[in-house]
């Protein structure tokens, strides 16, 4: 079965002389279809810099990224993509219903096929009173939350996530990675997705990806084995679940043992 995400030995250096930075230095991964898989690692390590370059938002210096056996310029032009970023990047002077549906107008859905599939997205992130809002009438957690639905609304193939639940409160972020988790059993998307937090991508992912800077490279690839096939509640349980602590203390240690062999490097 063809990939999802193949990077093959990916080098991305901005700049040059004294302001050169290697973002990232030889990235090679694969995703699977429907495969849930986090990025994780201190501040600077390239998270983003490889979403970014999956994304066909950046061209990487060496390697190639192909997604569903393509090039990734290709299948962004085929709209494989959906995508949800830090910064919400919602269109101001139109209603959170109108950005939620421009990506469905734009592939020429009808106004009521928009309407409804909006409306259910909305109702997904819990803002189905706010419609009619425009963004700068939402928080920024709301604002993130429709970025979201809109990633959502064309049910893509892949979902490429730089940390999209950073500035939720915490009972909002569970229930939306329960949700995302819910939505992606649904339509089988595989998903990257970039966060600060172990035991996030640990409740979300199947394989977390343990990366470290200076140059930026992939340190470890840890498997998590969490039986998420029940229903909401049976996810939710997971949560305070003895199985859940000992991968986030795997996944801790990874991470950690990663830091410091990258700056037993640096000094060597
Ligand atoms: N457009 C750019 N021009 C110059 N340097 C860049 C650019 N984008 C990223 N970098 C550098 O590449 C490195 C990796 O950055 P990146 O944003 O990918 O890290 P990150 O792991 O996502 O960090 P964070 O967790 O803080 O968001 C950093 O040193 C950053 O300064």
């Amino acid at each position: 079965m063809t990939a999802a995400v193949q990077v093959d030995g990916v080098s991305r250096v901005f700049g040059s002389g004294a302001g050169r930075v290697v973002a990232l230095d030889d990235v090679s991964l694969t995703v699977a279809a429907g495969q849930f898989v986090s990025l994780i690692g201190p501040s600077g390590c390239g998270k983003s810099t490889l979403l970014r370059l999956i994304a066909d938002l950046d061209a990487p210096t060496a390697g190639s990224v192909q997604v569903f056996g393509r090039p990734a310029r290709e299948a962004r032009l085929a709209h494989e993509y959906g995508i949800a970023f830090q910064q919400a990047g919602l269109l101001p002077w139109r209603t959170v219903r109108a950005n939620v549906e421009l990506p469905l107008a734009l592939a020429g859905m009808g106004r009521a096929g928009r309407r409804e599939r909006a409306e259910h997205l909305l109702a997904l992130v819990g803002l189905a009173d706010f419609a009619e809002h425009f963004p700068d009438q939402l928080s920024g957690g709301m604002q993130q939350r429709v970025a979201i639905a809109r990633a959502l609304a064309e049910e893509p193939s892949l979902l490429l996530m730089d940390e999209p639940f950073g500035a939720l409160d915490e009972m909002t972020r569970e229930r939306l990675q329960t949700q995302l988790l819910r939505i992606c059993a649904e339509t089988r998307a595989a998903v990257v997705f970039v966060t600060h937090s172990i035991p996030e991508a640990v409740f979300l992912s199947d394989r977390v990806v343990v990366m470290s800077p200076r140059p930026g490279r992939i340190r470890e690839v840890a498997p998590v084995t969490l039986d998420r096939s029940g229903s909401l509640e049976d996810l939710d349980a997971l949560r305070t679940d003895a199985t859940f602590f000992d991968e986030i203390a795997t996944v801790r240690a990874a991470l950690l043992e990663g830091v410091s062999l990258a700056q037993a490097e640096g000094a060597g």
